[in-house]
């Protein structure tokens, strides 16, 4: 049996999504997810996404990492599925999903999605680096050259320490480059290596940045080009936190679970 896919991309964290409304895609094989995502042997992504239905919500999105997991919160993959529902012609400009944190909002305004995350009301402090969810769980480290950093070996050095090692966690590493505007590299955990971009990991970011002072919008350069975070602090809670940027199809293709 053939199964289309599409390959779709936001801020170059790129991503395989199946239309999973009248399939039932076989996911829970990881072995088969993890081939799917092999940049030699498959297709080749930093993850798998299946758009579903789901009775109270536009759609569901589900998120598998490279390494064939079930994943949790994407914030690029879910702005990716966002486009893919209006391609597919599920939802106009504006979305209501749920996916693994739970119900997001999303609008489509031309070549940007803009993305609300989930409320953050918890935001710890390690040494002087930071620990937080934003859907994700999320490792932030401040260091004044961010290009110059070894971002696989820093950020595996953190997600294998005794505390994450188990779970893991994605480690982001952030310089600021103005008033408003900051760059981030990340280590994904489930990629198990430095992406161009991660959705989760620049809205952790922006959130600490703000912490130590810098007004919402907060810009955000990525190696996969630039986001923008907008929040608001409402007692000890952050929210009405958006995720905001472009998300691009890339190609479609179709493959047999025989020749896989
Ligand atoms: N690329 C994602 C983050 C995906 C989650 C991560 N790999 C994990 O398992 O924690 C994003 O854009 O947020």
């Amino acid at each position: 049996m053939a199964i289309s896919f599409y390959k779709y991309q936001g801020t170059g964290n790129d991503f395989i999504m199946v239309d999973n409304r009248k399939l039932n895609f076989p996911a829970d094989d990881e072995t088969l997810v993890k081939h799917l995502c092999d940049r030699r042997t498959g297709i080749g992504a930093d993850g798998l996404i299946l758009l579903q239905d789901h009775p109270d919500y536009d759609f569901e999105m589900v998120y598998y990492n490279a390494d064939g997991r079930l994943g949790s919160m994407c914030g690029n993959g879910a702005r990716c599925t966002v486009r893919f529902a209006r391609q597919l012609g599920v939802i106009e400009d504006v979305a209501c999903f749920l996916a693994a944190d739970g119900e997001h909002q999303a609008s489509v305004e031309r070549d940007l999605i803009q993305l609300k995350m989930s409320d953050v009301s918890e935001i710890e402090q390690v040494g002087e680096d930071y620990y937080l969810n934003t859907g994700s769980p999320h490792y932030v480290r401040f260091v004044d050259d961010v290009e110059e950093l070894d971002v696989f070996e820093e950020g595996r050095s953190i997600r294998y320490n005794d505390r994450f090692k188990a779970e893991g966690t994605n480690v982001n590493f952030v310089q600021r480059l103005s008033d408003d505007a900051i760059f981030v590299r990340t280590y994904e955990r489930g990629v198990e290596d430095e992406t161009l971009s991660c959705g989760t990991g620049v809205t952790a970011c922006a959130l600490v940045a703000g912490l130590e002072g810098m007004e919402s919008p907060v810009r955000v350069k990525t190696l996969g080009g630039e986001l923008e975070v907008a929040f608001e602090q409402e007692g000890n809670v952050i929210k009405y936190i958006y995720l905001i940027g472009p998300a691009k199809h890339v190609f479609t293709g179709s493959f047999s679970l025989q020749q896989v």
